[in-house]
């Protein structure tokens, strides 16, 4: 078995071999626990404090009992009328007064969901709490309370509850088991129930019946900030397919071709929903595709029977795409007022805040207005989202519900939930992170070299990164100087140059989809690409991250080392390397990093000091989106024009290369000779056997 055949992506460990081939590599690790905030035993205090509260026989929500699989329930689709929906005596709404509520019988008690959300580090708040507000506002409460009120839904403690309270349907139940998720991550924990099931149970009793009635019919929009790797995927993906199968299975004749968009910035990402989509849609008829080019979107009825549409159009329920793709056939006015894209009702932003950045945010908005239901609901999912990008999604929800109430008289307006998990915009706190001073470029080749070979330790950068492991550069270009510096450095014995790849957008989409299989197959041990890959893509047992060039903003380091360390997995290492050039630039990187070794209590490690801290420059707001937007200068294509003394300092290249390759060669003959005489050898010992086909 190749030891590396880690990466395929499915949360079931796949038995690949005997138990003695074993997986060292660390990241690949058991993650029984993907959680990354598993709860606490409550300490006696609070234990005391629970119990007294409690008032029903069952236990208290420890993690252990919340996520105990009950084996069987899978199987079974509950009937939602045969559970008795049991009035609770009372519970305590946001505000803090008493309300009669529907409750299900396992019901936590309202002390038992805020405890087990704190445990989690699960935040709701409702945003747009307009009528909740006016109420309070008559109890005189201070503004900074009435504005965002915090919600305490009853979390989904496991997926079984889902068959149980959502009508989730059986075929999907099957797969959600079928490919091993058993425990439900923070973000699904939250954001299954409220995508799937009653908003107005999510809300405070305060809200007036009107607005419940809204939202009973309609459903909430939500802001999803979770770490990487926590899977936000499941999260969106189990309750867009469970909707459509429940309306498709009312009626399936008006529903419409498609129901759901999906957008995601990268080809990759895209095709990696599409395939964890198809996995828990198995077996229920839902299509899911991945626009591609040459693709056509789907006409309404009326203009398929008009003849005009030879060729044939892509019948999915949920479209996958890049914003820039969709927009473009949008874009041609004749297609756009044909293709029914009217029937869309969800909408979801993955990696949001890329979305909403200028680069993506034209495009976006543009398919975003193009959606005519009055109906749509939208979810942004990140694992990082400023206040602006906030602003802006709030803005364009409103501005889109105001454009239709103009044309279709009012459109109500739905809850719009932010949901965030742990500490927003950090990393996740299963990663080691080391930031290595490398003074120059040549010393970050060499510093990279240390990390590759297994005999090269070094006290400078620690440890060798046991592969496979991902390497960032700041453009395409050094990612292809960096792969031709690195073409040879894996002997020939341990597969040689097929070990290392480079992956950008200025390959072909054949070429890209390569190198991703092969990736995922484990037989790249060595990936060089640029932030294409740092976003969303989900490698199973990456072990390091290397930043060859610094990351231009704390959210693309976030990103980034977020390709490790996921799915609660222990053991990913996060290297930075970086030059006298980089100083100016690093304090972004350093404030993320001295924040997770603060929380994981590891302040001495990873190179992270105060006196660094406090000694690194503080970057100005206009400098800082000037970084952002196009990355340290002098290893640009500009800057090399600019200031070609300091493009050729930051040029990868080292003199060895020329020597390696001809050793390379060399050696390379050497092996193919002694393979020719093994080969001429053993044919000479089969002697006539007959021809048997081709192996
Ligand atoms: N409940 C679960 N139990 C076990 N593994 C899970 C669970 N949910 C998701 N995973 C696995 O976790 C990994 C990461 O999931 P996903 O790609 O959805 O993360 P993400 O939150 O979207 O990350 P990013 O922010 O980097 O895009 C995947 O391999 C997925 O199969």
């Amino acid at each position: 078995m190749d030891s590396l055949r880690l990466l395929s992506r499915s949360a079931r460990p796949t038995n690949h071999g005997t138990k003695s081939a074993k997986q060292s590599t660390p990241s690949n690790g058991q993650h029984a626990q993907p959680q990354l905030f598993p709860a606490v035993s409550p300490s006696r205090d609070g234990q005391a404090a629970a119990s007294k509260k409690r008032k029903r026989s069952h236990k208290a929500p420890t993690t252990a009992d919340a996520h105990t699989p009950e084996p069987g329930l899978f199987g079974v689709r509950a009937n939602l009328e045969s559970l008795a929906i049991a009035h609770a005596p009372a519970v305590e709404d946001v505000a803090g007064s008493k309300t009669d509520g529907k409750r299900m019988p396992d019901d936590l008690s309202s002390d038992e969901v805020r405890a087990l959300l704190k445990q989690h580090k699960l935040k709701i708040t409702w945003l747009n709490a307009g009528a909740l507000q006016k109420k309070r506002k008559g109890k005189g409460e201070s503004k900074a309370k009435m504005e965002k009120p915090q919600l305490y839904p009853q979390p989904l403690r496991s997926f079984h509850e889902l068959a149980d309270r959502h009508a989730l349907a059986s075929r999907i139940a099957i797969n959600i088991r079928d490919h091993g998720y058993n425990t439900p991550t923070e973000v699904q924990m939250v954001a299954l129930p409220l995508l799937m099931g009653r908003p107005d149970s999510y809300l405070p009793a305060a809200t007036d019946a009107d607005a419940q009635q809204t939202l009973i019919a309609g459903g909430a929009d939500l802001l999803s900030v979770a770490p990487t790797g926590s899977g936000k995927t499941l999260a969106f993906m189990i309750p867009l397919i469970s909707k459509i199968v429940q309306e498709k299975s009312e009626d399936e004749k008006t529903a419409p071709v498609t129901s759901a968009i999906v957008l995601a910035p990268t080809k990759e990402l895209t095709s990696q929903i599409v395939n964890e989509g198809r996995k828990l849609a198995n077996g229920t008829r839902i299509r899911i595709t991945q626009l591609r080019k040459g693709m056509r979107l789907p006409f309404a009825e009326t203009d398929l029977a008009s003849g005009d549409t030879e060729q044939p159009a892509v019948k999915a329920d949920i479209i996958v795409s890049t914003p820039g793709l969709l927009y473009s056939m949008l874009d041609d006015e004749e297609n756009a007022k044909k293709t029914s894209l009217h029937g869309v009702r969800y909408l979801v932003l993955d990696e949001a805040d890329v979305l909403l950045d200028p680069l993506f945010r034209d495009q976006t908005l543009r398919v975003w207005n193009r959606l005519s239901d009055p109906g749509l609901r939208v979810s942004l999912w990140s694992a990082t989202m400023g206040s602006n990008i906030e602003e802006l999604a709030r803005s364009a929800i409103q501005a889109r519900r105001q454009r239709l109430s103009a044309q279709h008289g009012d459109v109500p307006e739905a809850p719009l939930i932010r949901l965030v998990v742990g500490l927003k915009d950090s990393v996740v706190p299963n990663i080691e992170h080391r930031l290595v001073y490398a003074a120059t470029e040549q010393g970050k080749l060499m510093g990279l070299r240390q990390l590759l070979h297994p005999a090269a330790a070094s006290k400078d950068v620690g440890a060798p990164l046991l592969p496979p492991f991902l390497v960032f550069t700041q453009t395409i270009e050094r990612a292809v100087a960096l792969h031709s510096e690195l073409l040879y450095d894996i002997p020939a014995e341990a597969g040689g140059i097929g070990r290392i790849a480079v992956l950008h957008s200025d390959l072909t989409d054949i070429a890209r989809d390569n190198v991703m299989t092969r990736f995922r197959k484990g037989e790249i041990w060595i990936l060089i690409t640029t932030d294409l890959l740092s976003r969303g893509v989900d490698f199973r047992g990456v072990n390091g991250v290397v930043n060859y060039d610094i990351p231009t903003s704390s959210a693309a380091y976030v990103h980034r080392v977020g390709r490790t360390g996921r799915a609660g997995r222990e053991g990913g290492v996060a290297v930075t390397l970086y030059s006298k050039e980089d100083i100016p630039y690093l304090k972004h990187v350093a404030n993320v990093v001295a924040m997770a070794q603060k929380h994981n209590g590891t302040s001495d490690g990873g190179g992270m000091q105060q006196w660094l801290l406090d000694a690194l420059p503080t970057l100005s707001k206009p400098d800082k989106l000037k970084l952002k937007k196009r990355g340290i200068e002098s290893r640009t294509s500009r800057g090399k024009e600019a200031d070609p003394k300091s493009a050729r300092r930051a040029r990868i290249s080292s003199k060895s290369g020329f020597d390696r390759k001809l050793e390379n060669n060399r050696q390379g003959a050497i092996l193919g000779s002694k393979r020719r005489k093994q080969a001429e050898d053993a044919s000479e010992a089969e002697g006539d056997s007959e021809f048997e086909g081709f192996d």
